[in-house]
């Protein structure tokens, strides 16, 4: 069952088109990356499934939500407004922009929950503080207002409102890219553990093609604003198709000769299947050992991913 079903997207503005004929499915649960340079196109279509585009910018199409009876392109905002934050929740690059600076984080986080009749107050603030926890804060920044927090932690809150409401699709356009390099892996584990917790899907929207390989099962290629390069990650990043994804490939920092894919650092189980023969790499929790392990996983079975460091997963 998919729970995103997008058919022949376009973005234009005025006579220019900027992104065209996109097609792309999110399954139930499913971790989806759209990969692609600056300018291709990625947030244009995110914007579109959200119905987040600015005045001028038109979209036309098809985008599909499963249990959503309309037409999502070209609904008003009214309508918009039921299914952001309740179907479809958003992390975007900078925390800021998502949160209320005059409101103590506990009340914003009851709010969202109260807009979408989730849950009434009492039930609302009970879970506000379960929500802080499951995203690693101390339970005093209820009560603290958003300047007062780190960009990790504001991150952090940014997550857990974007999870207030089991969301059955959670949209992330650069998540980690303002954050310190420290709280990266830290922010992407708690997404990817949210999502997992949740049986929510995700649709990630990085030019990191190592993040992409760690955090998502399947991937899209973008590239002047059309989808040039779709399937599951290991075939895509070990056997391109297209060009394009060939260069992305050959500058990013997954090392595909000989069939090997080198993560970043960071403790969230690698996705998704693996040829065989394909050795995994990646950063303990600790950050200094390089851990291994031989593939293949299975989605659930990467849940286990453990380090394997002779020091016995601690560091060397
Ligand atoms: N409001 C707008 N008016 C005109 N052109 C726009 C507008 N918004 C975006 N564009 C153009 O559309 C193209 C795609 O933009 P988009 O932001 O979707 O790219 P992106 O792949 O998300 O890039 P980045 O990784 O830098 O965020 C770019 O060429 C951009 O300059």
């Amino acid at each position: 069952m998919n729970v995103l079903t997008v058919r022949g997207l376009s973005v234009s503005v005025r006579d220019t088109t900027l992104v065209s004929d996109v097609d792309l499915t999110v399954g139930a649960g499913e971790r989806v990356g759209l990969i692609g340079e600056s300018g291709s196109g990625k947030s244009l279509t995110a914007l579109s499934i959200l119905g987040l585009l600015p005045e001028d910018v038109r979209a036309g199409g098809s985008v599909r939500l499963d249990g959503v009876d309309h037409e999502l392109v070209g609904a008003d905002e009214r309508r918009m407004s039921r299914v952001r934050g309740r179907e479809i929740a958003m992390v975007f690059q900078e925390p800021m922009t998502a949160l209320n600076p005059t409101m103590r984080i506990g009340d914003q986080l009851v709010e969202a929950m109260l807009i979408h009749k989730t849950l009434a107050k009492p039930a609302a603030r009970t879970a506000a503080a379960e929500l802080l926890e499951r995203v690693q804060l101390p339970v005093e920044s209820l009560r603290a207002y958003p300047h007062q927090l780190s960009g990790g932690m504001r991150q952090r809150v940014v997550l857990a409102l974007a999870l207030a409401n089991d969301p059955a699709l959670l949209i992330c356009d650069e998540p980690t890219t303002a954050l310190d390099v420290t709280v990266q892996a830290l922010v992407l584990d708690l997404i990817v553990r949210g999502v997992v917790d949740r049986s929510s899907a995700l649709l990630f929207i990085t030019h990191d093609l190592a993040v992409v390989a760690t955090v998502c099962e399947r991937v899209l290629v973008m590239y002047g604003g059309r989808v040039v390069e779709a399937g599951p990650v290991a075939e895509v990043f070990t056997r391109p198709r297209h060009r394009y994804t060939e260069g992305l490939l050959a500058a990013s920092d997954l090392d595909t000769t000989s069939r090997r894919l080198t993560t970043i650092p960071g403790n969230v189980p690698p996705a998704g299947k693996f040829p065989s023969g394909c050795v995994f790499r990646t950063r303990c929790a600790h950050a200094t050992a390089l851990c291994e392990e031989t593939p293949p996983w299975s989605g659930s079975e990467a849940r286990g991913f453990a380090c394997h460091h002779p020091a016995g997963g601690e560091d060397a």
